[in-house]
């Protein structure tokens, strides 16, 4: 019998950020391994028009919980959604709710954020900060709360390139920083940003570091751990390989460099590509969760999630793997062959972006307008260069993590625990992994169906057609106007013809006489 699995029965346990990538995966393999636990409160916001019963239903009959079904059939039951938006001032939680929350909850699981890169100062402070500072507060007001676990991320001090499992100090103290948001108007904050954050790359790290040392700062004495995740991927194993549900990391550029958009991309080959399977992140949180809340360490203990010192990968092994299979199992209507290449430098990233990105995207608008339709691939096309240029900092830079709580806790482990929370990113097959993301991409996010492989394989071989066809046209169009104008060209061409001709020639020549020795020697 799995101990941890064991601990989170009867437990009731808060999720924040449960309606996001990690936060499903969490709340399945809570349900799964451990399906006597009590209530799972999850904080959640209406959205898009959808109520907090219809966005859970939602979550509940999607594919990743349907072995939950099989192993917890009253799952429904056992989740609690809570009104709440982390923006607001106790979180707009209602009384009652408050009240059954701060006398039940056990352990709580704080996973909602801002991810997003490019996010107002304003607004990554009050999630990924303020919220983080209410949160605690809230935890101190919780008579049975055992553990408190905060997720950050591995790039929190990605300023730096050796990170420990430490946190470090931040210049300016959060509580400065939350207090200024208060009073400051936005075009004061945007304007002091870059000096805030300092060497950090954008808003989303420079919150997420100051949101750790606000969880050191304001934890009291409640039983505190931090996860930090580096980049998180699709599933590895559980429920099944390659589930993702949004663009964020790297599933967005797998999608283009699929339909052909992505065709050169900045990058260093040789620089280690630190993604971490989003199953391996929730295994160790639970594990962490369990540690946290049983052995009681006496500091807050940082546990790092990153594959790169362990079991590294670089971006050329994973570029070329993407690019095998998506040769193997094309995605449908591509825009383009894919086939992408990496870019070192500013001049030939430029370069390789006007001619591989907006100079088809502008053929092919003409094409949309000479058509009679909208043109809209050259806004896609730019759309795909800003992502691009908020990701670059993650894939030219390498850092080191060090590895010794997660890999301390992995040995405190039953072995039934190591297999059942596997987090040990050693056993790891990176090719299996990436062959099985890209499929989870088409799958689940692009929701193309497998039976379509063969009609994609077609529309491939007519863009290569195609391809050629542009090619030689293009070719011999530059060429004519080339003769027209220049001397040199008019030479160069005349020198061409006349040596295929003599060569054309001289093999008729040949084998004619060949022919006729044949008939002398047979006659
Ligand atoms: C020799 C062989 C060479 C082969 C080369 C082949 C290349 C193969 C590719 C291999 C993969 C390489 C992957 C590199 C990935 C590196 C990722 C690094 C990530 C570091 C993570 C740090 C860890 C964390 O803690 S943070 C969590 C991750 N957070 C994010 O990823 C957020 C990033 N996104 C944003 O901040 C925003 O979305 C932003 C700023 C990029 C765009 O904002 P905007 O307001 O303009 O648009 P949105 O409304 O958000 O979306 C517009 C549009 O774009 C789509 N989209 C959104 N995100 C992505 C994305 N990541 N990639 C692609 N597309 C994206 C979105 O869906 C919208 O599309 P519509 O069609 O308009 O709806
Ligand atoms: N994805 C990654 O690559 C990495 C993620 N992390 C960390 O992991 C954690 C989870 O990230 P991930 O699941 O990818 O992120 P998602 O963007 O998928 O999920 C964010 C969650 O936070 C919730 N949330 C955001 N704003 C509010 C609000 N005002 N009130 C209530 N809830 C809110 C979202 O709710 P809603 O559905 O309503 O928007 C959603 O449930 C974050 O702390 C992130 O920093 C760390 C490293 C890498």
């Amino acid at each position: 019998m799995s101990m941890i699995a064991a601990f989170y029965s009867n437990k009731s346990i808060l999720i924040t950020g449960a309606t996001g990538f990690l936060g499903k995966v969490l709340m399945e393999k809570l349900f799964r391994t451990s399906p006597h636990l009590k209530v799972i409160y999850i904080l959640v916001r209406p959205k898009s028009g959808q109520t907090l019963q219809e966005r859970v239903f939602q979550i509940l009959n999607s594919k990743l919980f349907e072995r939950v079904k099989e192993v917890c059939p009253n799952v429904h039951e056992k989740i609690r959604p809570i009104s709440a938006d982390l923006n607001q001032r106790d979180f707009a939680i209602s009384k009652e709710d408050m009240q059954e929350l701060l006398s039940c909850t056990n352990i709580v699981f704080h996973c909602a954020a801002t991810v997003r890169f490019d996010a107002h100062l304003r607004e990554a402070v009050q999630l990924n900060v303020t919220a983080t500072q209410q949160l605690l507060l809230m935890a101190s007001e919780m008579p049975k709360l055992e553990a408190f676990i905060h997720i950050s991320t591995a790039f929190s001090n990605c300023n730096l390139s050796h990170i420990d499992e430490v946190i470090y100090p931040c210049p300016v103290e959060p509580r400065k920083i939350i207090d200024s948001m208060e009073w400051l108007d936005d075009s004061i904050i945007e304007e002091i940003t870059p000096k805030l954050i300092g060497d950090r790359p954008n808003t989303y790290t420079y919150t997420k570091a100051l949101g750790e040392v606000v969880v050191q700062q304001e934890s009291g004495n409640l039983n505190v751990a931090i996860v930090r995740p580096s980049i998180v991927g699709a599933t590895w194993q559980e429920p099944f390989p390659g589930w993702v549900d949004n663009l964020n990391g790297p599933s967005g550029l797998i999608i283009a460099t699929g339909k052909g958009f992505l065709r050169s991309i900045k990058a260093t080959p040789m620089a280690v590509a630190d993604l971490i399977p989003v199953d391996t992140v929730v295994n160790l949180t639970i594990a962490v969760g369990w540690y946290t809340a049983v052995h009681r360490p006496k500091s807050t203990l940082i546990y790092h999630s990153t594959s790169g010192n362990l079991n590294p990968c670089n971006w050329y092994e994973m570029g070329l793997q993407v690019l095998a299979t998506v040769e193997k199992i094309p995605f449908e209507s591509a825009f383009r062959r894919p086939n992408a290449d990496f870019t070192t430098n500013n001049f030939t990233t430029q370069y390789w972006n006007t001619v591989s990105h907006w100079a088809p995207a502008i053929i092919y608008d003409f094409y949309l307008r000479l058509t009679g339709r909208k043109p809209r691939m050259l806004k896609l096309m730019n759309r795909l260069l800003k992502t691009i240029s908020m990701l670059e900092y993650f894939i030219n830079h390498s850092w080191e993590w060090s590895t010794n709580n997660t890999e301390m806790l992995l040995s405190e482990l039953s072995p039934e625990d190591q297999r059942v929370f596997n987090f040990d990113v050693r056993q790891l097959n990176w090719l299996e992994y990436i062959e099985n993301y890209v499929l989870g991409v088409k799958k689940y996010l692009l929701k193309e169906d497998l039976a379509g492989i063969p009609k994609a394989k077609q529309h491939l071989k007519r863009l290569r057609n195609i391809h050629y066809l542009f090619n030689t046209a293009l070719f011999l169009i530059i060429w004519r106007l080339l003769i027209a104008r220049s001397q040199m060209a008019r030479n160069i061409w005349f020198f061409i013809v006349s040596f295929c001709y003599k060569f054309i020639s001289y093999f008729r020549a040949s084998s004619t006489l060949k022919r006729r020795r044949g008939c002398l020697q047979h006659g």
